[in-house]
């Protein structure tokens, strides 16, 4: 049987937890749904939280511009984000790798088949591709952290079949009902430009691109015909209660 294969964003907030420090428990969380989903999909994962990992122990003195702080800050998290990641998944049984890539990668021909070759290589040996930015190559004109673009490029070239972003809400909320304060989850989105009405400019503490990154993401997949869930992912075994539709949670068909 042909697996299902499924590009799971998860952003800074989530692996967070929205707190100060990498969590664990959040990763542990990732990997036991992983392994209780892999006899039936397979998964490729872009993760954020480079930044996050470094801030935790480390203070860069510049007098420069703050996205190099920023760039510098990601080059020292991101081996420690991905030994966690190494660590964690190889105790629920699975195998990980790491892939840095730039969106300059998904303009040229010979790069973008490079990636996909090497991803299905990684892949068809159960081992699960753990992408993010390659923050140091990053420019400003290209908007700096957003992962949520990098993720949707990424779900199109290898043909996912649905895409995944874990973030800190349930979902996209309707514009009335943050402004109420009562929170209510656009379920089903087929109208984009109606979508486009109910982004907030808010985003959270750790996050870059905020809702409409994310919007923009899906609609990036939609073009692809690849289908997006937004859920959230601060919940356990998110994954898997969007699947049996447990949660509230914004599917962009
Ligand atoms: N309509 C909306 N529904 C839900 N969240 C929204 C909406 N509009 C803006 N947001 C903001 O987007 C944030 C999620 O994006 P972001 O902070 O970039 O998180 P991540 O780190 O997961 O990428 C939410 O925490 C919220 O502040
Ligand atoms: N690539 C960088 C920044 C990514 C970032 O903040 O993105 P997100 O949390 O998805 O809005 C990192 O790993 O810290």
């Amino acid at each position: 049987m042909k697996k299902k294969r499924i590009l799971l964003k998860v952003g800074s907030n989530t692996l967070t937890k929205e707190t100060d420090n990498i969590s664990r428990g959040k990763i542990e969380d990732i990997a036991n749904q992983i392994a209780l989903l892999q006899d039936t999909c397979e998964f490729i994962i872009v993760s954020s939280g480079a930044i996050a990992v470094a801030k935790q122990f480390v203070k860069l003195e510049s007098k420069g511009r703050d996205i190099n702080v920023k760039q510098a800050l990601a080059s020292i998290g991101q081996p420690h984000l991905i030994r966690i990641y190494q660590e964690i998944f190889r105790e629920a049984g699975l195998l990980t790798s790491q892939c840095l890539l730039s969106y300059s990668d998904f303009e040229r021909q010979e790069s973008k088949t490079n990636i996909v070759n090497t991803i299905n290589v990684l892949v068809s040996n159960n081992y699960i591709p753990i992408i993010n930015e390659n923050d140091t190559v990053a420019t400003d004109e290209i908007k700096f952290g957003d992962n949520d673009k990098l993720a949707a490029l990424t779900a199109a070239l290898l043909k996912v079949d649905l895409f995944v972003i874990a973030t800190n809400t349930n979902g996209i909320y309707t514009k009335e009902s943050i402004e109420s304060k009562t929170l209510k989850t656009i379920e089903e989105v087929e109208d984009f430009k109606q979508l486009q009405a109910e982004v907030v400019s808010s985003k959270s503490s750790h996050g870059s691109g905020g809702m409409q990154s994310k919007i923009d993401a899906a609609s990036v997949a939609k073009k692809a015909n690849i289908e997006t869930w937004i859920v959230n992912g601060l919940e356990d075994h998110f994954m898997i209660n969007a699947m049996n539709s447990t949660v509230p949670f914004t599917k962009i068909k």
